[in-house]
């Protein structure tokens, strides 16, 4: 039986979606319904509904054997597991954005809200730029227009979410997709399954 962790959210369906294009359906996934757990039987797999965030430490623990997460996620959090592919969705980018007009004052920290604090801390201090993270779980936008930062660092992918709130991108950080991750004991032990699935995957991408 080969666990695999689907993200919940955003990614979830586009996810499945991939998933059911190879073969791997499982019909009950798409019903509305409170269920965390879906088997499918014929081709021995079971999906396991997790928090996006969560899918690095369920695959890395081995308590799915593969799974699909943003690539913001592996930036964030350092796991030990392998990343088989680029799977070309959940397209966006890392960035930095304040509200527009925003000069910067070289003088004073820099107080960056976020969700991404280890990325934020890595960029500053690439750049040598002292900085007072506050850690944030989402809405990050208004962090700036009530004053309790001078930027942000979060995800942008239309800039709706920006502009509907006067801000601008100043720089981008990094690329964000969704990517194929695996257990690394499973890699070994379920060789033949993990490659399948992989080369599949590949051929719909
Ligand atoms: N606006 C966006 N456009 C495209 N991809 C996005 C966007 N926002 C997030 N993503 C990608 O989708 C993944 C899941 O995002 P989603 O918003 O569904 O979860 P989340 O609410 O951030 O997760 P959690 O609840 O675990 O904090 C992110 O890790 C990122 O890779
Ligand atoms: O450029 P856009 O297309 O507008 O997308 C960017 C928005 O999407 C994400 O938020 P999400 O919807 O996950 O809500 P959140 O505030 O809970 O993080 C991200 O944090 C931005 O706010």
């Amino acid at each position: 039986m080969l666990n695999i962790a689907l993200p919940k959210g955003r990614l979830g369906d586009k996810t499945y979606s991939l998933f059911e294009k190879i073969g791997y359906k499982c019909d009950e996934l798409t019903e509305d319904s409170r269920k965390l757990i879906f088997e499918n039987k014929e081709k021995n797999i079971r999906y396991l509904l997790v928090k996006p965030s969560d899918v690095g430490i369920y695959v890395e623990k081995g308590a799915a054997d593969i799974g699909v997460v943003g690539k913001d996620i592996l930036l964030e959090n350092v796991y030990d597991i392998y990343e088989l592919l680029d799977l070309n969705l959940g397209i966006c980018k890392i960035s930095v954005a304040a509200l527009s007009g925003y000069k910067e004052d070289t003088e004073r920290k820099l107080r960056v809200a976020t969700k991404y604090v280890n990325t934020a801390k890595k960029y500053y201090s690439s750049l040598n730029r002292e900085t007072d993270i506050i850690k944030l779980n989402g809405s990050i936008e208004l962090a700036p227009i009530l004053g309790l930062s001078d930027v942000i660092v979060d995800i942008v992918e239309t800039g709706n979410t920006l502009k509907e709130n006067n801000l601008k991108v100043i720089n981008d950080i990094e690329e964000i997709s969704a990517r194929f991750i695996a257990n690394k004991t499973s890699y070994k032990f379920k060789n033949e399954e993990i490659k399948n699935i992989e080369k599949k995957l590949r051929e719909v991408i």
